[in-house]
């Protein structure tokens, strides 16, 4: 048998007990696979006397994780700490500058430095690998590297965050409460160390960022992505969306148009979206992710599976593992860092489709007329309108409205001619209406 590869493992939670489990599991297959037996030969974490259920004492145990990279008996380091910047970010600087491969599962990090670790890395000649750190156990980084590598991807749409998911999805279920339903999603280990990250939208949007990079081959800017959470999201409009035919989903898209110089402008956000039935995203249901690809050639591509949770993503981050033990790493995108186009933010406003909005109003006369001339007056068709009846006397009011395909300047003009409008309880919630 070959020499094993040497591996420091950095983070015992959630990730990293699951990589241990999954090694101690797999063992013999996850070895056949990769050519030499994986081995991990040193540990940290915060806390050394924690029980996490796998057995430690067969491994150094480090204090200083930043230091591990160091150490001659280790040839490759597993970074599932988390946070983008922080020892996180050391240890990586620091495992690259060794001479020594990466494997994260820390999309924070990615999003953030990934254009210089993976230049560094390049400059190293080393593997920086991320598959984790996108919809988890999901193989959809290689999918799109690899898989999809020779088309022009057109377009990504993708449930991201598994968090948001469990969240919508059993409040529409349940009817629960969004802050049980959120205690649920911790407990079970999906949600990020800090929960609005997921809540805001913002671990989605990082997993887009990287997604936008490997399947445009477009250079890495986080600031770029637009980024709306489920936070402002009730009970009353899964409801309404409901009776409309919709599910409500946390939707992450990313598509390219032509620019008006030439060249390509690039589109990513992440938004609470209506999705109709017949969306491919429309049953992805709890914890699971999906992303949907347009390729040029292969035409619609789906993933789908778990995109968060011990075991899931630990099968993401041995699956890198075992590319690096077979040497089959290549570039970290899908380019090298020097050949990914910056392409710049196509303009939203420009972009038409079909709206869902909901207002939260004051129950008195002339309230539904002002809103209704504010979108007369922008240009905004109305296509179908509820108002949720009064609960009592001067009660606060819900009302929901669809609006026709048009510009989506048009609705945010709509709702800057209503700003400071005392007839409005709350801001009012805007979502997108996917297209089948
Ligand atoms: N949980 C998931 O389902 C999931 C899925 C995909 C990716 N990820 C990513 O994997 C990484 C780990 O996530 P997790 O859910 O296992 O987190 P976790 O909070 O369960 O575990 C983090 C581990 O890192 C250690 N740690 C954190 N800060 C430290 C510090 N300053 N010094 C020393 N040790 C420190 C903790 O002691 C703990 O062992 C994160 O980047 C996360 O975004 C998680
Ligand atoms: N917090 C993330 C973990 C997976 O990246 C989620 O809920 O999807
Ligand atoms: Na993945």
């Amino acid at each position: 048998m070959a020499e094993p590869l040497r591996i420091a493992l950095a983070g015992l939670g959630t990730v990293g007990a699951g990589v241990i489990r999954l090694l101690d599991e797999n063992a013999a297959l996850v070895g056949a696979r990769a050519g030499r037996p994986l081995q991990i030969v040193a540990v940290s974490a915060r806390d050394r006397a924690k029980d996490r259920g796998v057995d430690l004492s067969r491994y150094d145990w480090c204090d200083d994780m930043t230091a591990m990279a160091a150490r001659d008996d280790v040839d490759i380091v597993v970074e599932l700490v988390g946070g983008s910047d922080g020892p996180a970010l050391t240890l990586a600087r620091n495992t690259i500058a060794q001479g020594k491969g990466l494997v994260t599962a820390n999309k924070a990090m990615i999003a953030h430095h990934g254009l210089a670790l993976a230049e560094a890395a390049e400059s190293a000649g080393v593997a920086l690998k991320f598959e984790a750190a996108v919809a988890g156990g999901i193989p959809v980084v290689k999918g799109l590297r690899e898989g999809a590598a020779a088309n022009a991807i057109e377009s990504v749409q993708g449930i991201l965050n598994g968090t948001c998911n469990f969240i919508l999805s059993t409040m529409e279920d349940s009817g629960a409460d969004f802050a049980d339903v959120l205690a649920q999603a911790q407990a079970h280990g999906y949600a990020e160390a800090d929960p609005t990250f997921d809540i805001e939208g913002i671990d989605a949007a990082h997993k887009l960022a990287i997604l936008s990079a490997i399947a445009f081959g477009a250079r890495l800017d986080f600031a770029q992505v637009h980024a709306e959470g489920i936070a402002r999201v009730r009970a009353a409009d899964i409801a309404r969306a409901k009776d409309l035919g919709f599910v409500i989903r946390l939707v992450g898209s990313a598509d390219v148009e032509p620019a008006p110089g030439g060249g390509q402008r690039l589109l990513q956000r992440v938004r609470p979206c209506l999705v109709p039935d017949g969306h491919p995203l429309a049953h992805v249901d709890g914890p699971t992710n999906a992303v949907v690809a347009q390729g040029n050639f292969s035409g619609r591509l789906l993933f789908q599976g778990a995109g968060a949770g011990d075991g899931p993503t630990a099968s993401a981050v041995v699956a890198d593992l075992i590319d690096i033990a077979r040497g089959e790493a290549g570039p970290a995108f899908s380019v090298p860092v020097g050949d990914l186009a910056p392409l710049e933010p196509a303009d939203a406003g420009e972009r038409t489709g079909r709206n869902y909005i909901r207002f939260t109003v004051a129950d008195r006369p002339g309230v539904l007329a002002e809103i209704t001339a504010a979108m007369r007056d922008a240009g905004v068709s109305i296509e179908s309108l509820i108002q949720q009846g009064r609960q009592k006397e001067g009660g606060e009011v819900l009302v929901a409205m669809v609006v026709h395909e048009g510009p989506a300047r048009t609705v945010t003009e709509a709702l800057r001619l209503l700003e400071g409008s005392e007839s409005l309880t709350a801001p009012p919630l805007v979502m997108p209406i996917l297209a089948a």
